[in-house]
């Protein structure tokens, strides 16, 4: 179950977005893909889950197991989404429904893909709140995603990711909305289940100490290009790029704040 991008150009209204990317996600393997705002980090995870914005148009290559993804037809790239390849954003409260129970919206994909009745998805979403160590999971799987905190809303998100069994997950940006202690945790969730599951992750961060805590290898993107490629540890010890030397001078900056604060 390996993911392979290949010379991947995003264009959107003509514009250049992302410049002929390559990298490769091996079964099991742990690649952070960084850079700073606007590097193109967000599309490139779009272009491999069919999610392009209207107007954007991709080129190149994305295999997924040999099989190419780009045009394929969408009710097979649905099927892709949640089966095989499973996603995590920034921003829980935009990933869920709010006028829909936590519970329901986990059971919805378990339902969707593996076609169980309303009984059995109930009793799926609330082992699923278990997994992602939601609390009381019998009593939360009854409640509104305004009703929870941030990092429960990401816990839900993540249940809903991966209530399917995914190989791979795409995880962009998945704590930067929320507090440092609750990043932290979300982060040991995510790890622990990659690691039980033995699913490869994606990881987008524009923070290279978080980088240093989930992925082993790291692709760095500038204005869409790939400037440097290689181990998180190289990365940090030996930056080759100008702007890995940035992102590693933000990220000290980060690790050694005079609060105690962690990345
Ligand atoms: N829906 C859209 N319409 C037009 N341009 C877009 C759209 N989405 C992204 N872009 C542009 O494409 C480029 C790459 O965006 P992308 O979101 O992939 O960057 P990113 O590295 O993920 O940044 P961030 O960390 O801010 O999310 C940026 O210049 C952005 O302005």
């Amino acid at each position: 179950m390996s993911l392979s991008v290949g010379n991947l150009v995003i264009e959107i209204d003509g514009r250049r977005v992302v410049d002929g990317i390559s990298f490769e996600v091996p079964d099991g393997a742990r690649l952070g893909l960084i850079g700073e705002s606007g590097s193109g980090k967000s599309l490139t995870a779009l272009a491999v889950l069919g999610l392009l914005p209207d107007g954007a148009t991709a080129s190149g290559s994305i295999r997924w197991n040999g099989i190419e993804l780009i045009g394929m037809p969408d009710r097979e790239l649905a099927k892709l989404r949640g089966d095989d390849i499973g996603i995590v954003f920034q921003e829980p409260r935009t990933a869920l429904n709010p006028i829909r129970t936590v519970g329901r919206q986990i059971a919805e994909s378990i339902r969707i893909h593996e076609g169980l009745g309303r009984r059995e998805a109930r009793e799926r979403a609330i082992a699923e709140a278990a997994r992602v160590r939601l609390p009381d999971p019998e009593t939360i799987v009854d409640r509104y995603p305004h009703q929870l905190s941030g990092g429960q809303r990401q816990r839900v998100a993540i249940a809903m990711a991966l209530a399917c069994r995914p190989r791979l997950l795409i995880a962009d940006e998945p704590t930067t909305a929320l507090d440092v202690t609750i990043q932290a945790e979300i982060l040991s969730l995510l790890l622990a289940l990659v690691a039980d599951e033995g699913m490869s992750l994606v990881f987008i961060t524009h923070d290279l100490a978080v980088l240093a805590q989930v992925a082993t290898e790291g692709v760095v993107l500038e204005h869409g290009r790939v400037v440097e490629a290689a181990a998180v540890s190289t990365l940090l010890s030996t930056p080759a790029s100008p702007i890995t030397q940035g992102l590693l001078r933000d990220a000290t900056a980060t690790l050694w704040r005079p609060d105690g604060g962690a990345a």
